[in-house]
């Protein structure tokens, strides 16, 4: 096999005797030969070149040392490996030269001196000469590369102007381009950039109650009896937009499909608990079973009770039932109020429940037969401050509970499914939607920190808008909040010692009456109300976290009734 290799190589394809071989192992000897003649005399030839013409040559770093360096005495094998590498002929002439050297060292010290001086300026003129030519190729190739790149570049026309700012001491790589880049601008999603815009001025744009599509007469009677004969701005667009989510009933959305979320942006006074709490009440009057429907979510216990309160109104002529869990009540008491245990197991003694988080929270976790699987409205109000981070742990438990299945229950009819994907199968099955209504004088327009609470849909009906838009003036923003009408504010620039004095001075001098004054924590709170108090002139009283609840129960009657100052 390897005999047929070998007459592959040298050209003949004939099978051949044992003699043949032979004879062609002897030709390959021959070549062999003759090839390392030949290397042998290219050898030769490059010991021969002169010493001048070696330094000139360009070769790699190691071989400059042998061009450099004279052969020494007491040259290492290491240092002079290419002398080694040489072949044996040049031996005879290294022996001489060696010898040459011996004599070298005898000679007297001063002639030696200049001889080594010589030498150094030799080297250096190499190095400087061998530095130039290499300066001169790499001016070569830059040359080459910028001719390249300005040949790109008046192709190129948009580029044309940037020609004469390019670093002429650097090498181009490949082709370049500079373009200016537009500025990316912040996208709104379509709901937040094109709310549902809502007439501020609630004393101009009131609109009687019978105008308001989709009240029932109930409604209207209790509306009546609490002297209600008008709607305000935010209140009229809001209602029938929540009731026409409802009009297939409270277990399915209308059309059978999942209804909008709503949000509304509208200031302080503009009516928002009555745009909610009228809905909700109208939607659930019919119920059969009690099961908690609606939970509304406040930051604190006092505004929790304040919505309570007007729930508790509007309820009085059906059978539906408020509870209260903002701590008002011991934890148990509260219990007691949420579920009845009985025979075939716990039922629901709330259809609306006002909560402050964290309690919500407890009761999750703690109360045996409480669930929020029948939820169909989650209203959360002052939304802002609920969206907070401080907060945001309860939107975590509330949707878990909404979304849990009762444990060894068989899936009922508009049994609960956590959404997913929105397909044809998941649109057809029929279950209780969830809607979110989200309340807040100055709700973010940042989707970001919306994003959390998964809002399907969303509308906004908003009275800060700031975009001159269907014929609507111009509102008085400050960023996306606005004044209720009727309040004028100003401020007073000072230090931070002065500011109880002057705070002094407007109730004794200015005989202000009926004043609230926010503190950023409770300290700061308990510390003006020790120094205002001091001085024995001023009714005042403390409200903050650190007294009871009957406690701050006592102040907030107190100060309704005109009995406190500040
Ligand atoms: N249609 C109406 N007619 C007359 N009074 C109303 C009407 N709607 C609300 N009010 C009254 O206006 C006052 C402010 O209403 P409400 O507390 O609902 O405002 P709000 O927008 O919720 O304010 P906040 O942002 O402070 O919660 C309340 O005293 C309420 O009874």
């Amino acid at each position: 096999m390897s005999l047929f290799v070998i007459n592959r190589y040298l050209g003949d394809e004939e099978d051949s005797s044992e003699d043949r071989s032979k004879v062609l192992l002897e030709k390959l000897h021959q070549q062999a030969k003759e090839r390392q003649l030949q290397i042998q005399k290219e050898q030769q030839r490059v010991n021969l070149i002169p010493k001048g013409q070696q330094s000139v040559k360009l070769t790699p770093k190691s071989s400059h040392i042998v061009a450099e360096r004279e052969p020494s005495a007491d040259s290492t094998p290491g240092k002079n490996e290419k002398e080694i590498e040489r072949p044996r002929k040049n031996k005879k002439r290294k022996k001489k030269q060696d010898k040459d050297e011996t004599v070298e060292l005898e000679r007297p010290h001063d002639e030696k001196r200049e001889e080594e001086v010589q030498c150094t300026e030799q080297v250096k003129r190499k190095k400087v000469c061998r530095k130039d030519l290499q300066e001169e190729s790499l001016q070569k190739q830059k040359e080459e590369n910028l001719t390249q790149s300005e040949k790109s570049m008046k192709e190129n026309s948009t580029t044309k102007a940037n020609i004469d700012s390019v670093d002429h001491s650097h090498i181009l790589l490949g082709d370049f381009e500079i373009k200016t880049v537009e500025k990316v601008q912040p996208v709104l999603p379509e709901w937040l950039s094109h709310p549902n815009l809502v007439q501020r001025d609630i004393n101009q744009n009131l609109v009687p109650i019978q105008e308001v599509p989709g009240l029932c007469p109930e409604i209207l009677k209790t509306l009546e009896a609490n002297n209600v004969k008008t709607f305000f701005p935010v209140q009229a667009e809001v209602i029938p937009a929540i009731l026409e989510s409802c009009s297939h009933g409270f277990l399915l959305g209308r059309g059978g499909y999942r209804p909008s979320d709503i949000c509304v942006s509208a200031p302080t006074g503009s009516g928002k608990t009555l745009a909610f709490v009228v809905p909700i009440v109208q939607t659930l009057m019919d119920r059969v079973v009690c099961e908690v429907r609606a939970l509304v979510l406040l930051p604190t216990k006092e505004l929790a009770q304040q919505v309570c309160k007007v729930f508790n109104i509007y309820v009085t002529s059906t059978r539906l039932k408020v509870v209260l869990l903002a701590g008002q009540k011991s934890f148990t008491r509260e219990q007691e109020s949420l579920v009845q245990k009985k025979s075939s197991g716990f039922c629901s003694l709330g259809d609306i429940l006002v909560s402050t988080p964290g309690r919500l929270v407890d009761h999750i976790q703690r109360t045996e037969g409480f669930n929020l699987r029948h939820l169909r409205f989650l209203v959360i109000d002052e939304a802002d401050r609920m969206i907070d981070n401080k907060f945001q742990d309860w939107l975590h438990h509330v949707t878990k509970a909404v979304y849990q299945v009762k444990p060894g229950a068989p899936r009922m009819l508009f049994a609960r499914k956590e959404p997913g994907i929105v397909t044809a199968a998941s649109y057809s099955q029929c279950q209780t939607p969830l809607q979110k209504l989200l309340f807040s004088a100055t709700l973010t327009k940042n989707p970001e920190i919306l994003q959390p609470l998964d809002l399907y849909q969303p509308r906004l009906f908003t009275s800060t808008h700031n975009v001159l838009s269907a014929g609507l003036e111009e509102t008085s923003n400050i960023g996306n909040c606005s004044l209720p009408d009727g309040l004028t504010h100003y401020y007073i620039p000072c230090n931070l010692n002065s500011k109880p004095l002057i705070l002094l001075h407007l109730l004794l001098s200015l005989r202000f009456t009926r004043v609230l004054c926010f503190t950023n924590t409770r300290e700061a709170c308990h510390r003006l109300f020790l120094l205002l108090q001091s001085f024995g002139d001023i009714s005042v009283a403390e409200f903050s976290s650190r007294l009871s609840a009957g406690e701050r129960k006592k102040a907030l009657k107190l100060f309704e009734q005109g009995k406190l100052q500040l």
